[in-house]
């Protein structure tokens, strides 16, 4: 498969702290992936440096051939890359509808409010939000707010969906739900980067999976192999999460 996110030699430091050691990936077209680790070992950092929340300390992000490191977040945003965040961001104090017209807003300029509003009903839906737009964003549950950011995201019409634990804290029939709908998302032609320690969902969902441990790439191959790998294993058992 030709690269379509291509991740050369990248690398991120704050201060006397490298984060991010040298990491070099690439994504297909419409590949789904996950991008493990323990926690503390870079993954966030390599999203933040992705959707331009962070620059680089080195290295290069190219998309479709586009160089996208140097640009401004909202220019990686128009160039089709959305994220979803691990803390979820949504504004609170405007109704659920209100939260996608502004992300619609951000992408089209000025769509016109019936436009917009058929719109976000239309991502509501996708999401499983159907007819929940007029709910204060406040008063919605934490899955039911992650579907909302995800709705966000895909305001933008994302080629590239970064999704930074998305699946975290969802209980077993609600991950089956989450599970299906980012599978639907990639059928859809959307090439998906997935941060999780959810390791079921990483094996339903990503035939291949990248590997990092203290900022590097310890492995990046077939999820089943990779999981099986026994530096890999290691590295989460010296941590928080095992590979369970
Ligand atoms: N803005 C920042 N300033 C200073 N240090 C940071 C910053 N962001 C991340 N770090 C540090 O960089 C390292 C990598 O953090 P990062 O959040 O990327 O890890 P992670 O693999 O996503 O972890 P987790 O699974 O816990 O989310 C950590 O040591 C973290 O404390």
């Amino acid at each position: 498969m030709t690269a379509f996110l291509d991740i050369a030699d990248l690398s991120k430091r704050f201060g006397g702290l490298t984060a991010v050691n040298h990491v070099s990936f690439s994504l297909g077209r419409g590949e789904v992936a996950a991008l493990l680790g323990p926690n503390g070992s870079g993954k966030t950092t390599v999203l933040n440096m992705i959707s331009g929340l962070l620059p680089v300390s080195g290295g290069t992000i190219t998309l479709a051939g586009r160089r996208l490191t140097g640009l401004p977040a909202h220019r990686i945003a128009h160039a089709g890359v959305a994220r979803t965040f691990q803390l979820v961001r949504v504004m609170p104090s405007l109704s659920v509808t209100e939260n996608i017209l502004a992300a619609i807003l951000f992408r089209t300029g000025a769509p016109s409010e019936r436009e917009g509003r058929e719109e976000a009903q239309a991502l509501l839906a996708e999401v499983g939000l159907d007819g929940r737009g007029a709910e204060a964003a406040a008063s919605l549950t934490y899955i039911d707010q992650k579907r909302m950011e995800l709705a966000r995201a895909l305001a933008a019409r994302p080629q590239l969906l970064l999704l930074d634990e998305w699946l975290a804290g969802l209980n077993p029939s609600e991950l089956r739900i989450g599970i299906d709908l980012i599978a639907r998302l990639n059928a859809r032609g959307i090439t998906i980067l997935l941060v999780e320690h959810v390791m079921d969902a990483v094996r339903a969902l990503c035939p291949r999976s990248v590997v990092m441990n203290a900022g590097k790439t310890l492995a990046d191959g077939a999820t089943a192999d990779v999981l099986r790998d026994p530096e890999v294993v290691r590295a989460y058992l010296g941590a928080a999460h095992a590979v369970s």
